[in-house]
């Protein structure tokens, strides 16, 4: 649309339908930040417990995290989640599904911004560079829509000074050169310490325990350890941690043979086909398990379900 002209459709259309405000109708043609707008905290509790499989712990902190830090009308800082587990399950789909409740373009949206450290931040030589631009990017978004969302992709392959240029953006300070950073959202990625939370669900599979009773208490100091000391974890001695400033560290539990179905089920629904058992059994059947024993956890989780899909 060009501007002109939508301004006079949208002025007519305001005239006639007489209810609807100008940035209103305005919001429907072109995508607004509407910092504001509340959160549906039921359709994001929906859209998880019936999306995301086998993470009882994720489910329950993004949503009290999402739900806590937009009720709050003045927030102290922005909101930092630390997303940690195994490959493929589910980390992204899952920064996807907050993406969307918070600016319903998801990952499309202007508000949106999805770094993967392997491809914007390949160079260990140019860190300063990377640094002075990361910078800019935060702010200029930041400044354009206080309810921006940055998703920090593969922390474990990130040089851990790339992150240190957007600590103090992370920080309780009211405003940094006029802006103000605390509406908005920063979540961090990584594999870090899928090693150790895969050890805690091992435990507990072997002493007959329930996945379900697994509880953050279990695994959230140990993960905050871990990541912290393990060098190639992206926050490692960032001062993120020691400062405080990663609100909630959330653990994503290796998958099962039994979750690997259920997405090849939502694969099949997603694509229109209709559900059939063999072939679901079959591509789960075709994943490789771990440990080498028992072989309970899928080693790329639910990562290859759509891939492998394609040839039956
Ligand atoms: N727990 C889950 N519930 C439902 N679907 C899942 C789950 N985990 C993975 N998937 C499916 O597998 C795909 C790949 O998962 P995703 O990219 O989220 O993994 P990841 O944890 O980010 O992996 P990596 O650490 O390798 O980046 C998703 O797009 C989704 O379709």
């Amino acid at each position: 649309f060009e501007p002109i002209s939508l301004g006079i459709a949208i002025g007519a259309a305001s005239a006639l339908t007489g209810y609807l405000s100008y940035t209103d109708l305005y919001c429907r043609f072109a995508e607004c930040c509407r910092e504001g707008r509340p959160l549906n905290v039921s359709a994001l509790k929906l859209n998880l417990e019936e999306k995301l499989f086998g993470q009882h712990l994720a489910t329950e902190v993004i949503l009290k995290a999402l739900t806590g830090f937009r009720n709050n009308k003045n927030p102290k800082k922005p909101l930092t989640l630390s997303l940690h587990g195994w490959a493929g399950t589910g980390k992204n789909f899952v920064s996807q599904i907050a993406a969307e409740n918070l600016h319903p373009k998801g990952l499309k949206s202007n508000f949106v911004h999805l770094f993967v450290s392997t491809l914007h931040f390949p160079h260990e030589q140019h860190i300063k560079l990377y640094q002075d631009q990361l910078q800019r990017w935060i702010r200029g978004n930041v400044s354009a829509c206080a309810s921006s969302v940055f998703i920090f992709d593969e922390m474990d392959k990130l040089h851990p000074g790339v992150i240190d240029a957007i600590k103090p953006f992370l920080d309780y300070y009211e405003q940094i050169d006029g802006v103000s950073y605390r509406k908005a959202i920063f979540i961090f990625l990584s594999n870090a310490g899928g090693d150790l939370i895969t050890k805690t669900a091992l435990d507990f599979w072997r002493a007959g325990r329930k996945r379900e009773d697994i509880q953050l208490k279990d695994l959230e100091p140990v993960l905050s350890v871990g990541v912290f000391n393990n060098k190639h974890s992206g926050l490692w001695h960032s001062g993120l941690i020691d400062r405080n400033l990663i609100d909630y560290f959330i653990p994503f539990l290796p998958l099962e043979y039994s979750h690997v179905k259920m997405c090849v089920r939502a694969e099949m629904k997603a694509r229109g086909s209709a559900i059939d058992e063999d072939v679901v059994t079959r591509v789960a059947e075709e994943m490789t398990f771990f440990p080498k024993d028992e072989k309970i956890y899928s080693d790329k989780g639910c990562k290859t379900v759509h891939s492998r899909l394609d040839f039956h």
